[in-house]
């Protein structure tokens, strides 16, 4: 029998954006159950990065394999199937209900010409209610609020049910108890089979929920590794050129600004 390929690798990936370099000779993949933060300051790439890596930009040089097969292989409905993105801003034109957008999920996984079944729309519900919004199904959307917006950019996603997750700063515009519930619950995906690779601004949640930390210091230099070994008081000072301390609470690493 032969090994599963990874959910996602790449080789010798580099990613330029405006005559910025991001990133160069980047190696790596992330398998089944694991969990990659990439973290940075403002402007060191990371969205940049995260589009590059989900087919939505072209790679400067290097390749980038979803499930063994590139994105040109893949075609965009094959991509969406593997891949879930999560976009770092989200705009809406018009109205619709909140069971509506989640449902737009189940889109890769219908026939050209088929409607979404009660099947399609019991997953819709469930993954509207596992992020939170049950009760949200019929809200419009244009009347959600900014961390409401994001979890049923969430609910989506889950209703999409990838194995590799895209996330772009996935706790942006939630309160503290909605940041753990989110993590939480991508960690529960992760147990359960699924990739992840998402942004994240606190690098004590990144230790936390991350089996290995990329940090991309917006000058081409990128250090990867086991998120317990990358992510020092040391590094994070010289990434965010800020001096940063690392204190213990109940054996738990956080890190707190100077
Ligand atoms: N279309 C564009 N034209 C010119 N420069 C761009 C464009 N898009 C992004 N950039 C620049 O590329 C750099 C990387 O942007 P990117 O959004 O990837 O950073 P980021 O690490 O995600 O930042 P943040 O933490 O603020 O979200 C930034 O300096 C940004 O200004």
């Amino acid at each position: 029998m032969s090994a599963q390929p990874p959910l996602l690798e790449t080789r010798a990936l580099a990613v330029r954006i405006a005559g910025k370099t991001v990133c160069t000779d980047l190696d790596f993949t992330v398998a089944a159950g694991e969990r990659l933060a990439i973290l940075g300051r403002n402007g060191a790439g990371k969205t940049t990065l995260l589009t590059t890596l989900a087919g939505l930009r072209p790679a400067a040089a290097g390749q980038i394999l979803v499930g063994g097969h590139g994105y040109g292989e893949l075609g965009p409905r094959g991509a969406a199937r593997q891949r879930g993105w999560l976009a770092q801003h989200r705009e809406d034109a018009f109205g619709a209900t909140a069971l509506e957008i989640a449902l737009t999920g189940r889109h890769p996984h219908l026939g050209r010409w088929q409607w979404e079944s009660a099947d399609d729309a019991d997953i819709a519900r469930a993954a509207l209610a596992a992020v939170g919004l049950k009760g949200f199904e019929a809200r419009d959307v244009l009347t959600l609020s900014g961390g409401e917006r994001q979890r049923l950019a969430m609910a989506t996603l889950l209703a999409q049910a990838p194995q590799l997750y895209l996330l772009d700063e996935p706790i942006a515009h939630l309160d503290l108890n909605h940041q753990i519930a989110l993590l939480e619950l991508f960690a529960r995906a992760a147990a359960e089979g699924a990739g992840v690779v998402m942004s994240l601004h606190d690098p004590g949640l990144a230790l936390r929920y991350a089996d290995r930390a990329l940090l991309l210091y917006g000058d081409g230099r990128a250090e990867l590794g086991p998120a317990d070994e990358i992510l020092t008081a040391e590094r994070l000072s010289a990434l965010y050129q800020h001096p940063l301390v690392a204190i213990d609470v109940d054996g738990r690493r956080c890190f707190i600004p100077c």
